[in-house]
């Protein structure tokens, strides 16, 4: 071959090759238009696949595309929530051009959605140096190192402000919440309650305990009138969360392997692992690294992964969906990883509140280090016999404190058994009230935590006195005052929207009739039970315009 002629043939090939990259970039801008991820995927798999066997020439236009094209394609896969794949990509196209700035922005990003805060803060700033020496326009990325600064001081620190979200009527998007794993440890429970978690040290009512994002939520606004096309809205509602979830499974291993560690309903209780907590930090950096590498094999295991939501899928509480501002008939259901080894008590301690996708566990009153967290899967202001039906629903039966103690007292108290009988025919709320009342006295139920135990179990009758001028004049100092009653019952089984609502109605009739000084100190009341329901995510302005809200 002469020289002319390999020249020649040089050229051709470059511009074949110069070809066949118009044509990646011209279909690859057309899928982009259309956002047909999947098929843009697809089409960078191709050209990365038949690049990467070519032989090598690293001075060839197509391997000179290859960082680019694994940043596209991870642009792609962040875009599908293919995390791993979106980050491994990033991590090839920096294997070839270490500053390259579009494959870093991309690192951060993921990183940021895989909740890893400091390694995305520090991506961007490489990313910042490197365009500084470019001069280009940081703005923007600025506002990515600020926020993943944000997020990582919120992951480590557990303090949290959604005031602002608050009083602006919970308008735009919901507030950003970083991860947060707070003064927990998941370890052994009772016999028979298989794991739980536990506080590590005391914690003060309000604390946040557990901030996550749903491993995938499902909502819907629910026909509420007909009830044959709201169990079929239920369904499709329901697979259509499955399915999500299974295709998180499919995507995200790392997930997959937290899901697994997930009790199945069937498991025998001695083979149940307890987890180490630094799976779930997101602070732990060499352990998120060394799982993914661990993972890398893991199988989908669809049986198991159904049982897992059967077990563990909780509601969007009803209440909090009204903090949230949601229609009525909204339904959300979702996977939250480590809350899900939060056990249930009739006499909680915790709370959840959901904001977007993420849950706030919080302590809902004071708890001792050691004391194991649990939240009520269900409504706990009710009498102990509708307790038992619902916990027979959810494939347990509850032994918590309150249950012990209010099984023994119904089998020596007759009175108090027909008054949970008359609580259920129509009832006169007043006698209902005072007949507890005075009984407890003559039963010498003096310990503070029994009687709030109690009248949490009749507290609807409660909510009916308080809210009857009528009935309060007519039984008058019988009846203990609302916010001893509240505060009582906070103290027992933790605080409640229906016993703040109580309070707060209650105290809107008075304040015309007490003293100003007065009413400063039953807000300052109201306010501590607050933190309770709501936790100390909030300034007391923001609880005050919810307190409005309920009145
Ligand atoms: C969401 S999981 C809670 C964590 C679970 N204990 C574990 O080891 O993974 C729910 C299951 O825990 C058990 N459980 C929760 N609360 C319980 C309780 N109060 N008494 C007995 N079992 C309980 C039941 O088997 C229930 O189906």
């Amino acid at each position: 071959m002469t020289m002319h002629g390999g020249a020649g043939a040089q050229e051709e090939e470059e511009e074949e090759q110069e070809e066949m990259m118009q044509k990646l970039r011209s279909r690859a801008t057309e899928l982009l238009l259309k956002e047909d991820w999947n098929e843009y995927i697809n089409l960078y798999s191709y050209f990365i696949s038949t690049t990467s066997t070519s032989t090598y020439n690293g001075g060839s236009k197509l391997h000179k595309a290859l960082p680019s094209a694994f940043s596209n394609r991870a642009e792609a896969r962040l875009r599908v929530r293919d995390l791993p794949g979106a980050l491994a990509d990033c991590q090839r196209a920096l294997d070839i051009e270490p500053s390259h700035v579009k494959a870093l922005l991309c690192k951060g990003k993921t990183l940021l959605e895989l909740h890893r805060y400091s390694q995305a803060s520090e991506t961007f700033q490489l990313v910042l140096s490197l365009q500084t020496h470019l001069s280009g326009n940081n703005e923007a990325l600025r506002e990515m190192i600020e926020r993943s600064r944000k997020l990582e001081v919120q992951s480590k620190t557990g303090v949290f402000d959604i005031s602002d979200w608050i009083m602006n009527g919970f308008g735009g998007s919901s507030p950003e919440l970083a991860e947060y794993v707070g003064p927990v440890e998941v370890r052994r429970s009772i016999p028979g309650s298989g794991r739980g978690l536990f506080a590590t040290k005391n914690i003060e009512a309000g604390t946040p305990l557990v901030i996550t994002k749903a491993v995938v939520i499902g909502r819907g606004i629910l026909p509420e009138n007909d009830r044959e096309s709201g169990v079929t809205a239920r369904l499709v509602l329901w697979k259509d969360f499955v399915d999500k979830v299974l295709d998180v499974g499919r995507k995200c291993k790392r997930t997959l392997r937290l899901m697994y560690t997930l009790f199945n309903g069937e498991d025998d209780e001695s083979e149940l692992q307890v987890p180490e907590m630094a799976l779930f930090n997101p602070n732990e950096k060499s352990k998120m690294v060394a799982m993914d590498e661990e993972v890398e094999e893991l199988l989908l295991d669809v049986e198991r992964i159904l049982k897992v939501l059967d077990v563990n899928c909780l509601m969007e509480d009803a209440a909090c969906a009204r903090v949230l501002g949601k229609k009525s008939g909204y339904s959300g259901v979702g996977l939250w990883i480590l809350p899900s080894f939060v056990n249930h008590s009739c006499s909680p301690n915790a709370r959840r509140l959901h904001i977007g996708d993420r849950v706030i566990v919080h302590a809902s009153r004071d708890v001792k280090a050691g004391e194991e967290i649990v939240f009520a899967y269900f409504d706990v202001l009710a009498p102990v016999k509708k307790r038992k039906e619902m916990s027979k629903r959810w494939g347990f039966e509850c032994r918590c404190e309150r249950c012990r103690f209010e099984e023994e007292v119904f089998l020596f108290k007759e009175e108090l058994r027909k008054m949970d009988v008359r609580m259920e025919s129509g009832f006169d709320a007043g006698e209902v009230v005072v007949g507890l009342e005075e009984g407890m006295k003559r039963w010498m139920v003096s310990k503070a935590k029994e009687r709030g135990f109690l009248r949490a179990s009749l507290f609807a009758a409660y909510a009916e006195v308080y809210k009857s001028d009528k009935m309060m004049r007519r039984w008058g100092k019988r009846i203990p005052t609302e916010i001893s009653v509240a505060e009582n019952m906070a103290g027992a089984v933790g605080g409640d929207e229906r016993t703040m609502k109580m309070v707060l109605e209650r105290l809107k009739k008075k304040r015309k009739s007490i003293a100003s000084d007065q009413n400063v100190i039953e807000m300052e009341k109201a306010l501590k039970l607050g933190k309770g329901v709501y936790g100390k995510v909030m300034k007391k302005q923001s609880m005050k315009l919810l307190f409005e809200l309920h009145t």
